[in-house]
């Protein structure tokens, strides 16, 4: 293996490394409207049998014989609609009504529907004879009291969401999501979007970052913007460290006279994870462990350049929401293979990460990379692995990338 002229470790050993410090969060308990998104943390069991009886599959006129003859005629004795039963017995000679989802009436085997069924005040007769499908579905069809509708650990995807609803669980047991506070450094940045001064710099690293924690199952406490002074710095960081599962630090990262997040963290007393990565962008990234015990807070370090920022994000962010919030980073470590549309030259000493579209022909690389480009960054879909001195390829050929912001994966 090739080793960073500066000794940094690599992506996946610091990945590994990082993610070793990450644990499932508890559980609390959420009405199962506000848990899309959520992950369980117990299984979801059956409280009913579903249907709770045999309900006609069709409109049409429930009978109680399976055997239908040509000339059959029947009197209509009721109705039976879903939420207004008609439960009465029936001779061989009568119908009841049914529109789809109402509950047979006792005895009805089949429902004959509408489009053989000629009817005539409260007489029924017939325009052919039915197939052999009695259109009825029968009670526990679907499932049973007691049936597992979904396991612990599964996301509460639209569909999961469903089935649980459909097994009438008001509430359900979730993982609980981290709480992620960002704190944003340096006297450039302007307070807020609107009157940007002259010699300031907009602060948007910490709005895709945000958006980018929120997408992987984190609740964003509070983003705080802080300038270059290191006791500033640290007041920020305390109270996030105490309010917080995972503080994210933006910008003055690496080792410049006005780069203050390492030295800030070093001195309120967080525990070095790793300090840069040998990729490109992402070099500067930082991680370390604050306080042990119940309640840890993780603290990640992700450089100013908001491509870097962003890139970092997605590549170490992601995965610690992602297993604080379910248990496991899979979700956000989904590689696939794609084709890339440009040709691509041999990669170079450092690992890296091209920011590319993802589109139905394959991977298109973005015009820039440069670490501080935005300019791109609403096309910007995956993120493409170019191993150290990776062999140059030509257009169409194959490489492993990463989505940004989709879940591949949801289990
Ligand atoms: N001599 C060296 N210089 C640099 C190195 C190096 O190894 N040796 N590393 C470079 C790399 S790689 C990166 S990435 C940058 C990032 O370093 P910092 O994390 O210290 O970033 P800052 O200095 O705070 O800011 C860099 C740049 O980004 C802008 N910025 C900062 N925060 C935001 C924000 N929230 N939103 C938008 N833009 C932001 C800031 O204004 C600067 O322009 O260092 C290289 N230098
Ligand atoms: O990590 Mo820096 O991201 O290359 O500009």
């Amino acid at each position: 293996m090739l080793t960073d002229p500066r000794g940094l470790a690599s992506y996946q050993e610091s990945l590994a490394r990082l993610l070793s410090q990450v644990e499932a969060l508890g559980s609390t308990s959420s009405l199962l409207q506000d848990a899309h998104g959520r992950y369980l943390a117990a299984d979801i069991v059956a409280r009913r049998d579903q249907p709770l009886a045999a309900v006609s599959a069709m409109d049409g006129y429930a009978v109680c014989s399976l055997e239908v003859a040509p000339d059959a005629q029947y009197r209509i004795v009721g109705a039976s609609y879903p939420g207004s039963p008609f439960l009465c017995d029936l001779s061989p000679t009568e119908a009841v009504r049914v529109t789809t989802g109402a509950w047979m009436p006792r005895d009805a085997r089949r429902v004959l529907v509408d489009e053989i069924a000629i009817r005539d005040g409260d007489n029924l007769r017939l325009l052919r004879l039915p197939t052999t499908k009695t259109h009825v579905r029968e009670a526990a069809h679907d499932f049973r009291s007691g049936a597992i509708l979904a396991t612990a650990g599964t996301r509460l995807t639209a569909p999961a969401l469903m089935a649980a609803a459909a097994g009438e669980q008001a509430t359900v047991q979730v993982i609980r999501q981290p709480a992620v506070t960002i704190i944003v450094t340096g006297d450039e940045l302007a307070p807020d979007l609107t009157g940007v001064g002259p010699y300031q710099t907009v602060d948007s690293a910490s709005i895709g970052v945000a958006a980018l924690s929120r997408d992987w199952g984190g609740v964003v406490k509070e983003i705080v913007r802080c300038g270059d002074v290191v006791e500033d710095l640290q007041e920020c960081l305390r109270s996030a460290l105490h309010e917080s599962d995972i503080v994210v630090i933006i910008g003055g990262a690496s080792g410049s006279e006005r780069d203050f997040a390492r030295r800030a963290a070093a001195g309120v007393g967080v525990k070095m994870i790793f300090e840069g990565v040998a990729i490109k962008p992402g070099r500067p990234t930082w991680a370390a462990r604050y306080g042990s015990g119940d309640r840890p807070c993780l603290v990640i370090g992700l450089p100013g350049n908001p491509f870097a920022a962003l890139a970092a994000a997605r590549l170490f962010l992601s995965p610690m929401i992602a297993k604080a919030a379910c248990g496991t980073a899979d979700d956000a470590l989904q590689w696939r293979s794609g084709s890339i549309r440009d040709a691509m030259a041999q990669g170079i000493e450092t690992e890296t990460f091209l920011g590319a579209t993802l589109g139905p022909d394959g991977l298109n690389l973005l015009s820039s990379q440069d670490s501080s480009s935005q300019g791109g960054l609403a096309a910007l879909h995956a993120l493409i692995l170019r191993p150290v001195k990776a062999p140059g390829c030509a257009a169409g050929s194959t490489a492993p990338y990463l989505q940004v912001t989709a879940r591949l994966g949801d289990r």
